[in-house]
């Protein structure tokens, strides 16, 4: 199954707001659409993200009266994830040579980001054993990082399922996360779908199960990786790279190389996602706070490199713990 994908003429993307309950393909063939799916994350998760820009503005090119500027309002769908902005770039640095040109560049972009998912799978899974010293480590990680995130298979979910085909995963411990429930309805959909052990948990116990043993080593995706190693991600890394810090634990980061930003110099200089209030005030259309009640929703946060102890890309592992820099 593919996440995102181009069929004839318009972009194929699984539905993820109305997973587990169903898995249902939608076909969106203008720009504003895509944009909506990108807003209301029917399509998330930086690499699929930076396919779905690529994409888009093919069908910019192929519907649009003023592509460049459709591509503009692509590329703020959402601030965080660099892959959007760099989908985009990398497409229309071909608009001039025509529609097939740019199709042709985000279908490289799909196809490079199903092997750098593969290869991050091997040298994330190496690593960790060798991180760990366990044949079969016991991993923990937030939000969604699998298939869903990406074309075909992952990054740090990726790396779950390259330990459990090698038999190598003594199981996985998948945070809920808060509001959108990426970890309870995706991850735990696709582990499931791979028939990996794994158990559910609620966001704020990430941090007392780290210092409870009960896992070996945290593995996280990454929306954008500043020039430092400073790393932005969903909202609740920070939270266990503190926990993973204190319990002596490796934390490590997985993502391609175009989540690297070596234009960001820190991580302090990330935008951060500021998302609907309404995502905290309740669940689903069912009210949870009282009315009146005021909200901070930042769907990001930032890990310093120095609570990182590594970084795998499809290409090389840095290792911030060492001092090394992307
Ligand atoms: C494989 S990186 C996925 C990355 O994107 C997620 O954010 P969102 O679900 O809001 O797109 C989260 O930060 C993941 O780590």
């Amino acid at each position: 199954m593919r996440t995102i994908d181009w069929a004839g003429d318009a972009v194929e993307l699984v539905d993820q707001t109305l997973l587990p309950g169903e898995c249902a393909v939608i076909r969106v063939g203008t720009v504003d659409g895509l944009i909506d799916a990108i807003r209301r994350l029917a399509v998330r998760g930086a690499p699929a993200l930076g396919v779905a820009g690529a994409l888009g503005v093919a069908l910019a090119a192929a519907t649009e009266p003023d592509p460049a500027a459709a591509a503009a309002r692509l590329r703020a769908a959402r601030p965080t994830a660099v892959n959007l902005a760099w989908g985009v770039d990398e497409a229309l640095k071909h608009l001039d040579e025509g529609f097939e040109a740019v199709l042709g560049r985000a279908l490289e972009i799909r196809d490079a980001d199903i092997a750098a998912c593969h290869a991050m799978g091997e040298r994330g899974a190496d690593l960790v054993c060798e991180l760990t010293g366990r044949d079969r480590p016991r991993i923990m990680t937030v939000c969604n990082t699998g298939g869903l995130a990406a074309v075909e298979r992952g990054t740090a979910l990726g790396v779950v399922q390259t330990l459990h085909e090698r038999g190598r995963l003594a199981g996985a411990i998948a945070l809920e996360t808060r509001p959108l429930l990426q970890g309870a309805r995706l991850t735990a959909w696709e582990l499931g779908r791979m028939g990996a052990p794994y158990r559910l948990i609620v966001d704020s116990a990430g941090p007392f199960l780290l210092a409870r043993g009960e896992a070996d080593a945290v593995l996280i995706g990454a929306d954008r990786i500043a020039a430092n190693g400073d790393t932005a991600n969903k909202i609740g890394s920070y939270a266990l790279a503190l926990g993973a810090r204190r319990a002596g634990v490796p934390f490590v980061v997985v993502a391609p190389e175009s989540t690297v930003d070596l234009a960001t110099p820190s991580g302090d200089l990330v935008e951060i996602e500021d998302r609907d209030p309404e995502e905290v005030l309740g669940v689903r259309g069912v009210r949870l706070a009282p009315e009146g009640a005021a909200v901070l929703n930042p769907a990001f946060d930032v890990t310093p490199r120095d609570l990182i102890t590594a970084i795998v890309t499809e290409r090389r592992v840095i290792r911030p713990d060492r001092g090394e820099t992307p």
